[in-house]
């Protein structure tokens, strides 16, 4: 189990933006957090990664905690991040970033099924750079695949997967998260915005303003979340800069 407890994170201009934000994600389970434009998911998911340091509070994994290893020292723990932005890597194949992510060489056969999982025919792109002349739409994907390669896993988290990815694969994409969450060893944490991942989740926590707004089971938010708004606190004239 992933747990941050009373996180609170504020930048150098002295802008908080998590207010004593309580998650868990359990092994075996899909967590997934959604909310408004802004409200500090990606954020959230930053520090569960490492990326970030958050300026009170504590995260464990397992009971161990973990607040302040870095990013590297996580991963080796077992806790993989899927960029909501993936970076582009020029020089480096898709074979190569998959073989790193996989920690040895991939032979062919699983090279064909990691890059199927997410609707990528491996014969067309293993030999493919990983630089700018992917879409966003196949870097996106290729992302999400260097997650799906790693050995040992024990939380992994994606940030926007529907982000840029059509349709088709999207689809697929569903039920490699379904597959992914029946594995006891593995908390899987999805930030999202996407109706079909909040269906398949088995709780929802939604984030607005950086402060949790909602957090339990999706069969308990998920219809309070579709009927209700989850609406900022800013005051409307606000939005528009007017008096
Ligand atoms: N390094 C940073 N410097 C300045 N502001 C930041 C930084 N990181 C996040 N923010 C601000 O914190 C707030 C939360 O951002 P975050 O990316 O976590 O939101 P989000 O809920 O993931 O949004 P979205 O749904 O649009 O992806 C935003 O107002 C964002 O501009």
């Amino acid at each position: 189990m992933l747990t941050m407890s009373h996180i609170n994170w504020t930048l150098p201009t002295g802008e908080t933006i998590l207010k004593n934000v309580d998650l868990t994600a359990p092994m075996g389970k899909l967590t997934v957090v959604t909310g408004p434009n802004g409200g500090g998911k990606t954020s959230l998911a930053k520090l569960a990664a490492g990326l970030e340091k958050p300026t009170s509070g504590r995260i464990l994994l397992a009971g161990e905690d973990i607040t302040d290893l870095d990013i590297t020292q996580r991963a080796q723990k077992g806790i993989a991040y899927a960029f909501q932005q993936p970076v582009r890597f020029k020089g480096l194949t898709v074979r190569d970033l998959l073989e790193l992510a996989a920690g040895g060489t991939l032979e062919e056969p699983r090279l064909c099924e990691i890059l199927g999982q997410v609707g990528l025919c491996a014969r067309d792109y293993m030999d493919r750079e990983v630089s700018a002349s992917l879409s966003g739409g196949e870097i996106k994907r290729i992302e999400i695949a260097s997650v799906l390669a790693r050995q040992g896993i024990r939380v992994a988290i994606f940030d926007e997967p529907e982000a840029g990815i059509d349709l088709w694969s999207f689809s697929g994409l569903i039920d490699v998260f379904q597959e992914m969450k029946g594995q006891t060893s593995e908390a899987l944490l999805i930030i999202s915005h996407q109706e079909r991942i909040l269906e398949i989740a088995d709780k929802i926590v939604v984030i607005a303003d950086g402060e949790v707004r909602m957090d339990g089971p999706r069969d308990r938010v998920l219809p309070e979340l579709l009927e209700g708004e989850v609406a900022s606190q800013c005051p409307r004239k606000e939005v528009f800069c007017r008096e």
